[in-house]
């Protein structure tokens, strides 16, 4: 099976059929495309008679969400393939293991993780995880570090970057992140309810300063090896384990925008409890797991990304003093613009979220989505004043009131 085209079922059968020391041969196998993300195809392949089981990502030549109208490149399942293991070589227990990558077919082979379940799903059913922070933390300060000028060669980095140039994937971000929100693009879905907010953002020339700096940052600054789009919708969980998906956005780019993914998203599902408690009181307590859940995150990877830079870095000059106080500030900075940027775009731009479109009722929907826009664009507005993560907490509760 040579020639790039999109897998039959049976076609994926097929496939599995083909790898090496994975399933009994001539045994009966059962294939489902179960790929419910904006862009590939995802099968799962299961040996009854063994329990065993893979997954086959394979990437379309077109952004599924959109339709043959919207080409994109198969060249994506090489970066997730080669992003997924460098990030296990980093952090083994993190994200599942690649079996093979196949480049004719644009198919990657990888562990089956259907006995955790999407953090978003997770979410919208307020499943507390008390464990993600830790694992989540450690992600972020091993992958950052570890791809960084501070934490490996920096001529093998420039190497790295060249590998990891994302053109396409990255004008999607560029696009979708830090320009349509701010303008009445074709491409933007606005919820009628809202119009009125969603003007402001518009007009408000302030926030587009922001806005540009950002995107300035994002096309830029070559910092780390980031995952890209680490959404809850890229992480399987269950309460024991934690495994980041979904790397195709992979590309060097600032460490604020992979932390910020992971703040947006769980602040987003803040915003959508207006839509998903019994009562008050049930509310705010998810509301507080959330906000503690962003504090132990961002105190996890300020910690531990100082350790490794503190143990492992051989660069003199990085050792001299204030230049680290300086950089994780900076870092923050960046985590504050990118977590508002990656929320508004969740409110009313092309892909939003399911914990706010879920929502049955209508006015509480739209509480919902005006108190994402509010949090998301004071994050935007103070981001370069920024000095500590108890300033995201502090307007995330404001904003409540
Ligand atoms: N390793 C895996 N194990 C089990 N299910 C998976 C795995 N990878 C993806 N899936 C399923 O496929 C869906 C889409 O996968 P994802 O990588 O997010 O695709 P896309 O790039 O199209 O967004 C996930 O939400 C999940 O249900
Ligand atoms: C036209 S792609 C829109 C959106 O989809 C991607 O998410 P995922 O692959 O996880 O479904 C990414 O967030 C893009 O911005």
């Amino acid at each position: 099976m040579s020639a790039y085209h999109p897998l039959t079922e049976s076609e994926a059968i097929d496939y599995a059929r083909s790898l090496p020391d994975l399933f009994q041969p001539d045994s009966e196998l059962a294939s489902r495309e179960i790929g419910d993300g904006n862009l590939n195809l995802v099968f799962h392949i299961s040996e009854p008679s063994t329990g065993k089981s893979i997954i086959l990502k394979q990437a379309l030549p077109y952004a599924k969400v959109v339709g043959e109208s919207w080409p994109l490149t198969l060249d994506r399942a090489r970066i997730e393939s080669e992003a997924l293991m460098i990030q296990e070589s980093l952090c083994p227990d993190l994200v599942p293991h690649v079996y093979a990558y196949e480049p004719d077919l644009a198919l990657t082979v990888m562990q089956d993780l259907s006995d955790h379940i999407i953090m978003r799903k997770g979410l919208i059913e307020r499943n507390k995880y008390p464990l993600f922070a830790e694992h989540i933390g450690t992600f972020l300060a091993r992958t950052l570090f570890y791809t960084s000028d501070l934490g490996m060669n920096q001529q093998e980095k420039k190497e790295r970057v060249k590998r990891f140039i994302n053109p396409e994937l990255c004008k999607i971000t560029e696009d979708l992140i830090f320009d349509d929100p701010y303008m009445d693009s074709p491409n933007n879905n606005v919820p009628p309810a809202i119009r009125d907010a969603v003007a402001a953002v518009w007009q408000d020339t302030g926030l587009h300063l922001e806005v540009a700096i950002l995107r300035e940052k994002f096309l830029t600054h070559a910092q780390a090896l980031l995952h890209g789009d680490l959404h809850t919708g890229s992480i399987f969980i269950k309460p024991d384990s934690t495994k980041v998906i979904d790397p195709e956005f992979a590309y060097y780019g600032p460490m604020g925008f992979d932390i910020g993914a992971v703040f947006a998203n769980l602040l987003l599902n803040f915003a959508a409890q207006e839509g998903w408690g019994e009562d008050e009181a049930s509310r705010q307590d998810f509301r507080s797991y959330l906000t503690g859940t962003i504090r132990d995150v961002w105190e996890t990877f300020e910690r531990e990304f100082r350790e490794l830079w503190n143990r492992h870095s051989t660069d003199r000059i990085a050792k001299t003093p204030g230049y680290q106080d300086w950089y994780m500030r900076e870092v923050l900075r960046d985590t504050f613009g990118f977590t508002g940027s990656k929320m508004v775009r969740r409110v009313h731009g092309l892909a939003q979220v399911a914990d706010i479109n879920q929502i049955q009722d209508e006015a509480a929907k739209e509480r919902a989505q005006r108190l994402a826009l509010a949090i998301g664009t004071s994050l935007i507005q103070f981001n370069r004043q920024a000095s500590s993560i108890e300033e995201m907490i502090e307007f995330a509760k404001k904003a409540v009131k």
